[in-house]
């Protein structure tokens, strides 16, 4: 599985521990920045990633931010996206098989380094079931549809 990683400044080390750990794990990761802890602005690597994702040229995303909000809400405003904040493992896993989330993100100053780890964990591990599920993210799609031309 390839995966594809974004932060601000405030979730940059954070982020650098996930890419690791996931690197080592034998995932395939790509790093969108940003590259050191100098001030950025979060929606510029929520978007790169969210384009990413829904492109294909990754199959999913880990975002961090300060909060994991902002990152995430710009992450959602690009077509496909379904970007899930999570501060522990069972939303992660649900956001996975409920909603079919193709991104997580977190909140470096939520979260520690091994509740990060957990909780990513759970996000890859999960599947969606689909089924009633299938429909209710079909609903999303159909939003998009309507206000995303
Ligand atoms: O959490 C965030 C956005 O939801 C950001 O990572 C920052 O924490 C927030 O924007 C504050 O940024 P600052 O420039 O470090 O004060």
């Amino acid at each position: 599985m390839k995966l594809g990683f974004g932060s601000d400044h405030a979730g940059y080390e954070l982020k650098e521990v996930l890419f690791k750990y996931l690197e080592e794990k034998g995932y395939e990761c790509v790093d969108y920045g940003t590259y050191n802890l100098d001030r950025v602005d979060y929606p510029d690597y929520g978007k790169i990633v969210g384009e990413k994702v829904a492109s294909g040229e990754v199959d999913k995303g880990v975002l961090v931010c300060g909060t994991g909000i902002g990152i995430s809400l710009a992450a959602n405003k690009v077509k496909g996206v379904r970007a899930a904040v999570c501060s522990e493992p069972y939303s992660a896993k649900m956001t996975v098989k409920h909603n079919n989330a193709n991104i997580i993100a977190m909140g470096s100053r939520v979260v520690g380094e091994d509740l990060a780890k957990m909780i990513v964990d759970m996000f890859l591990e999960a599947e969606f079931e689909g089924g009633r599920h299938g429909m209710r993210v079909d609903k999303i799609s159909q939003i998009e549809e309507e206000y995303f031309k």
